[in-house]
């Protein structure tokens, strides 16, 4: 159930590793077991708070009285730390009824895509968005995220949902680094990575974070290299990042998140277990990423 609202700050703080959690499911139901097992570890480790229901949450394949029982078992376990809820959709009068439900939620913000599916115009683009940041009580996050969503938000756009006093930053995966740039440069939007490979580059060109799924695993290292990266520390933060980069790679090879359930499965922490249309990984992929996180993680 909801705790009493917190206040909403006026200046948010996105830096960090935040995790999209896995749902774990269990005979086809959610594992609220194991998912607040999961958030509990990741406290832990030193990320900086939680999205639930992002995509690698299989939030399309869950219904609002599940997402709704997911983020209470997060918001249980999470230790105090911050969490975003992310949103989808291509209703605007559906969505801003689910965004007014959600403010009786304490979140952090509001990871909020383009709709899919119908690809509007800019214009149309900044109605959504400003229609849903006006519905709300939480920061927006804006999810850059084409290859999902069918829609583009152009530089301008961007720049333009900037001046809403609620739309604070953005979760890139628009993999066009000239506009990550002209958003880092331009200063009112806190830039996250979306894209788990681009998180380094991200972050070294002023990218205040990342919200990453192949964080799941080998935490300490991502919490390091994010943390060595705001210090300045370049050389460090590189040795760090550089044995990272199979894994990421291994853990996209296959639709996430089945590459990262299965590796989380094999420490024993949830089921193998996907909502179809997703699926498990291979047998072969699963055991080339065993090995190498048993690799990583020989002290
Ligand atoms: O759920 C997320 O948020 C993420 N989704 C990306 C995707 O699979 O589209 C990957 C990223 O690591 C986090």
């Amino acid at each position: 159930m909801p705790q009493p609202s917190i206040p909403s700050s006026s200046s948010p703080d996105f830096s960090g590793l935040w995790i999209p959690l896995v749902t774990p499911f269990q005979g086809g139901a959610v594992d609220h077991a194991a998912l607040s097992a999961l958030t509990r570890r990741l406290a832990g480790d030193g990320v900086a708070g939680f999205v639930v229901c992002g995509s690698t949450g299989e939030a399309a394949a869950l219904d609002e009285t599940e997402q709704l029982a997911a983020l209470d078992a997060v918001q249980a376990a999470a230790a105090g730390l911050p969490i975003v809820m992310g949103l989808s959709g291509y209703h605007l009068g559906k969505t801003t009824a689910w965004v007014r439900r959600l403010a009786e939620w304490p979140l952090a913000g509001l990871l909020v895509p383009a709709p899919h599916y119908i690809r509007p115009s800019q214009a149309g683009l900044l109605e959504w968005f400003r229609a849903i940041a006006d519905a709300g009580a939480a920061p927006v996050l804006v999810y850059d995220i084409p290859y999902r969503t069918g829609a583009t938000l152009t530089r301008e756009t961007l720049l333009a949902l900037a001046e809403h006093p609620r739309i604070r930053g953005i979760k890139d995966c628009g993999g066009d680094m000239a506009k990550t740039r002209a958003v880092i440069a331009d200063g009112r939007l806190q830039v996250l990575s979306g894209e788990d490979h681009q998180i380094f580059g991200t972050v070294a060109e002023g990218g205040v974070g990342a919200i990453a799924a192949s964080g799941h695993v080998q935490t300490r290292r991502f919490v390091q290299v994010l943390r060595l990266l705001a210090e300045n520390r370049l050389a460090e933060a590189r040795a760090e990042w550089q044995p990272l980069q199979p894994l990421i790679e291994m853990l996209f090879a296959e639709p996430n998140p089945g590459p990262l359930k299965a590796l989380l499965a094999n420490g024993g922490s949830m089921r193998d277990e996907l909502r179809s249309p997703m699926t498990r990984a291979s047998d072969a992929l699963r055991e080339r990423l065993v090995a190498l996180d048993a690799r990583l993680s020989r002290p």
